[in-house]
């Protein structure tokens, strides 16, 4: 950290010329970035271009093959758990189950970064458990059993697990992929809302109309490399989306009907 700085003062996450890979296998490298507070940083990029592989190495779950991630300014791998947890949280993509706890308890489990070592969560912990599940409209489900839910409402509950943590940076891998149509805008809306408050989000998404709806940068990872990183509309053209993908420009623009950046003149 530099003198005189405080962790406030400092972007949550920093990447320094990242190498990403599993054992030997090398999948990106060159990676340089930062992400601050209030920010949302969508990374887009094909199946298999590394997007998982990359957060996994932000939340110091896999090791970097070279170069170097800082949150809050501290190296990934000194974090303590429990401290980690109050900076950061994580919903992977498509998580399996859990053993039978309710859907309030799931989301209680987030509240664990924010006790003492033996403590149990209280009333006020409660509350913050129940109210992540309002935000996300799930509150109705808070007595079933996580075991009894579907896909995307156990995606919602997740979701809500993660912001009962209070974490400085949100981890997001595919939030809104199982999710209908509603509860997609609702996940969308609701990451503007805690950028609004502050928090700095970092979201992966196949659906680049999502991306340019939330974020205010987008990252292209393509061919073992970042290919771009920058505003959202001069980012992820319908060029620069065409070689991401690998398909034509006018299927981009297709796709992205009425977002894009063509034909929106709000930007
Ligand atoms: N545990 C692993 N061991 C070895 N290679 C892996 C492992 N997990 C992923 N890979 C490989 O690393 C590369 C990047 O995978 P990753 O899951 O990061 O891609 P992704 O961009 O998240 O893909 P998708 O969009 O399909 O989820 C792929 O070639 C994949 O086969």
């Amino acid at each position: 950290m530099r003198t005189g700085a405080t962790a406030a003062d400092l972007p949550v996450l920093q990447a320094h010329d990242l190498t990403i890979g599993h054992s030997v296998r090398r999948v990106a490298q060159g990676l340089t970035f930062e992400l601050a507070g209030g920010e949302v940083l969508c990374l887009l990029g094909a199946n298999g271009s590394g997007k998982t592989t990359l957060l996994r190495t932000l939340l110091g779950l896999l090791a970097p093959l070279s170069g170097q991630v800082r949150v809050a300014g501290q190296d990934v791998a000194a974090w303590g758990r429990a401290a980690f947890a109050r900076q950061v949280g994580y919903v992977p993509q498509a998580h399996a189950g859990w053993f039978p706890y309710t859907v309030l308890d799931v989301v209680l489990m987030g509240r664990a970064a924010r006790l003492g070592r033996f403590a149990t969560p209280g009333a006020a912990d409660r509350q913050r458990a129940l109210q992540c599940l309002q935000a996300l409209g799930i509150a109705h489900l808070q007595a079933h059993s996580a075991l009894a839910i579907s896909g995307g409402e156990r995606q919602l509950a997740l979701i809500a697990r993660a912001l009962a943590q209070e974490p400085r940076l949100l981890v997001l891998d595919e939030p809104t992929a199982s999710l209908d149509f509603g509860n997609q805008i609702r996940v969308l809306e609701h990451v503007a809302r805690l950028r609004a408050a502050g928090m700095a989000v970092l979201m992966t998404t196949h659906q680049p109309e999502h991306a340019l709806r939330v974020a205010d940068r987008i990252a292209l990872l393509g061919a073992g490399r970042l290919q771009a990183i920058g505003a959202p509309r001069a980012t992820a053209t319908p060029a620069a989306l065409a070689r991401l993908y690998g398909v034509s420009e006018q299927a981009i623009s297709a796709g992205l009907g009425t977002f894009s950046p063509d034909k929106d003149t709000s930007a």
